[in-house]
């Protein structure tokens, strides 16, 4: 069976994009793991499904997968090719769209500057919801990674994130601890693991291991969590301009209680369709 697909970036964190209304896809892990595969298959960080929404409210349903076949709950960078695709592929008219997740709905906005502005909902801070094993919800927690003792700050986007503060992003030891931090034991769904260097209160540059992809040149709720986490730090401003090695983001966030907003661009590479 043929399956129809997009390849596209959110800087250069990259995505299969599948629309999963018009077309029936019944894809197991391994197959996935199969397409994830940039030598045997297409090649992804991770593969986005759209859905018909659950509930008439919203427009869309969105499942994200990684690409080692996980299925997870948010991706800010995915969020924004969601939206160009279901554009681009007449799927909706409308500029702003309500899209179910599997921890909330998001609303990506398509301007017409190309560039698209996603409200990432609410982020949460306590251990329990990221969650991660602690006593209490202290802003830092000392966490053992090998030989190592590093702070990290935890916040869940819907999906789990624990971001340290490095002196250089360039120098900082992502290949040996990202690993290490992604699998740790404290967290019981693993952890995407942020390194942020603080340039001043309105700019950081950042680096972000993955769950279940490793470290990839950009990662949108990386970027949301590691300016919460900042921000909880006392470090940051509400607006923040966030290099990643994939280019820039802007992240604004207004405390506890409030959304965060991420802006940044979508890139459709190519289209194609493939046996599976
Ligand atoms: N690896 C993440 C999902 C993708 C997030 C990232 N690509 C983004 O842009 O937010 C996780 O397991 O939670």
């Amino acid at each position: 069976m043929k399956l129809k697909f997009s390849k596209m970036h959110g800087l250069g964190n990259d995505f299969v994009v599948v629309d999963g209304i018009r077309q029936t896809v019944g894809l197991t892990p391994e197959r996935l793991r199969q397409l994830g595969d940039r030598h045997l298959g297409i090649g992804f960080d991770q593969l986005l499904l759209v859905e018909a929404p659950h509930d008439g409210a919203n427009d869309f349903r969105y499942r994200i997968f990684n690409n080692d076949g996980s299925e997870v709950e948010q991706c800010g960078n995915g969020a924004r090719c969601f939206v160009k695709f279901v554009t681009e592929q007449k799927l909706t008219n409308k500029r702003a769209i309500r899209v179910e997740t599997a921890k909330g709905v998001i609303v990506p906005e398509y301007h017409s500057n190309g560039l698209i502005t996603v409200d990432m909902g609410v982020p949460r801070l306590k251990s329990l919801e990221i969650p991660f094993i602690a006593d209490g919800d202290a802003i830092t927690h000392p966490l053992t990674v090998g030989d190592d003792s590093i702070d990290v700050t935890v916040v869940s986007m819907g999906n789990p994130h624990a971001v340290c503060v490095v002196n250089n992003v360039d120098s900082a030891p992502v290949a040996q601890q990202g690993p290490l931090v992604e699998s740790h034991p404290r967290f019981p769904e693993k952890v995407n693991a942020g390194f942020m260097q603080i340039v001043n209160r309105g700019e950081i540059r950042l680096r972000v291991y993955e769950r279940g992809a490793g470290e990839t040149l950009a990662c949108g709720t990386g970027a949301c969590a590691a300016v919460v986490a900042g921000i909880q730090r006392g470090q940051l401003d509400s607006r923040v301009l966030v290099h990643t090695r994939g280019g820039d983001l802007n992240i604004e966030w207004g405390g506890p209680g409030h959304p965060v907003k991420m802006t940044g661009p979508a890139v459709t590479v190519f289209t194609g369709e493939i046996e599976i």
